[in-house]
C-alpha cells in the first residue's frame, strides 16, 4: 500500500461552531470560503452548488443539522424547528442519495438523544466526514489494483476531493494509480454545462502536481477511436441494487462509447452512494437544473422561443460497467451479478 499525501484541497471545513464551504462556483479563479451558522444556509449552498458532489453534499447536510441543533436547542419547539431544517436540507437536490443517507442517520440519532442532542449529532457529522475520507483512500488503492498496468484514463465531472470528504472517489483511484507510477496520461472531460471537469478536476489535479489533459465532451469518442485510453473512471450519485449508476450527465454516452471501442468503465463510490431500496435505475430522480445554465443571455427574455432541456444526471445500465469499486469491495461485471454483495 502506498502512503497518502497531505491533501491540498478541502471543500468543507468544520470550525466547531460553523461550516466553511469552498465556493466551487468561483473556481478556479477564486478560492473563497463562505461561513454558515444555520441549516437553511447550508441547504442554500447545496442548492446553488457552492458545494456539490454526492458525498460532499451528504457531509455538508450532516453539518447543516448540527448547526440547526446548535441554533434551536433547547427552545421549547427545538425538535420541530430542527425537523423543518432537515426537510429544507432534504429538498436541496434530489439525485445524490448520500444526502438522504446522512439525514436519515441524523434524524434517527436525534430521536435517540432528546436530552443532549448537540454533542451526539456533532460527533456523528464529524464521523461521517472522516469515514468518507478513509473510504476514498481504501477505494483508491482497490481501484488502482484493478487498473493494474493501465497507462491512460479518462474521467468525467469532478469526483475528487472537492466532491467528497477528501481524496476523491474516481480521482482517488487516479491519485493512487498515479502514485504507483503506472499512469502516463490522465484525460478529463470539460463536463458541460457546469464545467466540473474544466474548472474543478483540472484545478484539483494541478494543486497536487498531477498532469491532466482537458478535452471537450464531444472529443471523447475520437479519444477512444484513436486508442488513447484504457479505462474511463467516474464517480456516482446513486447506485441501484442491480448496479445501474446515476452520475453526471454524459456518463451514459461515455459508457456506450466505451462498449463500442473496447474501453473499460470503472465506477468508484462509497457505500453511502448505494440505494438498495431501488431494484434498478429507473426509479432514480434525475435533477433538471435551470435553463439559464445553458441558454445564452439573449434567449432569457420571457418572449424568447429558445428554451433549454437541462437534465444534469443520467443512468448508466449495469451491463455497460466493467467494475464498481467501493471501500468494502468491488464487483466485476455488475450487469451479471448486481451489487447486493456489497450491502452490509
Ligand atoms: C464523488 S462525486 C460523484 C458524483 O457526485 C459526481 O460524479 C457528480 O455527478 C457530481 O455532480 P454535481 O452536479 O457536480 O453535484
Amino acid at each position: 500500500m502506498s502512503t497518502t499525501p497531505q491533501l491540498s484541497v478541502q471543500a468543507l471545513l468544520w470550525t466547531g461552531h460553523s461550516l466553511k464551504v469552498l465556493d466551487q462556483r468561483l473556481l478556479p479563479e477564486h478560492i473563497h470560503y463562505d461561513e454558515y451558522q444555520d441549516g437553511p444556509g447550508v441547504a442554500a449552498a447545496i442548492r446553488a452548488m457552492q458545494v456539490r458532489g454526492a458525498p460532499a453534499i451528504g457531509i455538508a447536510a450532516a453539518y447543516g443539522v448540527v448547526l440547526s441543533v446548535q441554533q434551536h436547542f433547547p427552545a421549547a419547539d427545538w425538535q420541530s424547528r430542527v425537523a423543518a431544517d432537515i426537510a429544507t436540507l432534504a429538498a436541496s437536490r434530489p439525485t445524490a442519495v448520500n444526502l438522504f443517507w446522512a439525514l436519515d442517520q441524523l434524524r434517527q440519532l436525534l430521536a435517540e438523544n432528546p436530552v443532549e442532542p448537540l454533542s451526539a449529532v456533532t460527533e456523528l457529522a464529524i464521523n461521517i466526514h472522516q469515514e468518507d475520507l478513509l473510504a476514498n483512500q481504501a477505494m483508491g488503492e482497490r481501484g488502482a489494483d484493478i487498473l493494474g498496468d493501465a497507462k491512460a484514463v479518462l474521467t468525467h465531472c469532478n469526483a475528487g476531493a472537492l466532491a467528497t470528504g477528501g481524496y476523491g472517489t474516481a480521482l482517488g483511484v487516479i491519485r493512487s494509480a498515479y502514485q504507483r507510477g503506472k499512469l502516463e496520461s490522465i484525460y478529463a472531460d470539460e463536463t458541460r454545462p457546469w464545467l466540473q471537469g474544466a474548472r474543478l478536476t483540472a484545478w484539483e489535479l494541478a494543486q497536487d502536481g498531477i498532469p491532466v489533459t482537458l478535452l471537450a465532451d464531444s472529443a471523447a469518442a475520437w479519444l477512444m477511436k484513436t486508442g488513447q485510453i484504457d479505462w474511463i473512471i467516474v464517480g456516482a450519485d446513486r447506485i441501484a441494487a442491480n448496479g445501474d449508476v446515476a452520475n453526471k450527465i454524459g456518463t451514459y454516452s461515455l459508457a456506450v462509447l466505451a462498449k463500442y471501442h473496447g474501453v473499460k468503465l470503472m465506477v468508484a463510490a462509497p457505500s453511502s452512494t448505494f440505494d438498495f431500496s431501488l431494484a434498478d435505475g429507473s426509479g432514480i430522480e434525475i435533477e433538471q437544473r435551470d435553463s439559464q445554465e445553458l441558454l445564452h443571455k439573449i434567449y432569457l427574455d420571457e418572449h424568447s422561443r429558445v428554451t433549454a432541456w437541462n437534465p444534469v444526471f443520467d443512468v448508466t445500465p449495469a451491463a455497460l460497467i466493467t467494475a464498481i469499486v467501493t471501500e468494502r469491495g468491488s464487483v466485476i461485471n455488475p450487469g451479471l451479478h448486481g451489487v447486493k454483495s456489497l450491502a452490509l
